[in-house]
């Protein structure tokens, strides 16, 4: 797969070995973030991974700040993002079988760096399921679309 990932200062040493980890399982992966320690302005990299997804430049993304939860709420701004942030496998999974994520997202002050792993391959292996949950999909790309819900009308 193509993979683009982006992170902030807190996250670098994060960063460079989960890109490490998934180019050693044969996925290329486009680094946007920053490599400096310096301080550095999550929703920067949150915007060139979620621009580079919803362009369909690449397959999906990778995001990591101390968090994961700036750099995911900037990513969510761009249309047609799910950017799900994730400290353990199963979220990360059902984030994929269920709300067909397309950016993963975690805290490099969270977790360590084997969950980190452990999130990554979980997500990368698991298939968006459709059925039940595409209307769901929908219905949050109303609100994204129009501000507003029929739902709540009918
Ligand atoms: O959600 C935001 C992230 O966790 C940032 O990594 C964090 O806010 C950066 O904090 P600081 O500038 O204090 O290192």
């Amino acid at each position: 797969m193509k993979i683009a990932i982006g992170n902030d200062h807190v996250a670098v040493e994060m960063k460079k070995e989960i890109k490490k980890y998934l180019e050693s399982k044969g996925h290329e992966v486009i680094n946007v973030g920053t490599d400096s320690t310096e301080r550095f302005d999550y929703p920067i990299s949150g915007y060139k991974v979620a621009k580079m997804v919803a362009n369909k430049e690449v397959d999906c993304g990778v995001l990591i700040c101390g968090t994961g939860v700036g750099i995911s709420l900037a990513a969510n701004k761009v249309e047609g993002i799910r950017a799900c942030v994730c400290s353990e496998p199963y979220s990360a999974k059902l984030s994929k079988q269920h709300n067909n994520s397309n950016i993963i997202a975690f805290g490099a002050r969270v977790i360590g760096i084997e969950t980190a792993k452990m999130i990554v391959d979980e997500w990368l292996a698991a298939e968006y399921e459709g059925g039940r949950h595409q209307k769901r999909i929908d219905m949050i790309d109303e609100i994204q679309k129009t501000q507003n819900l029929k739902a709540l009308e009918d």
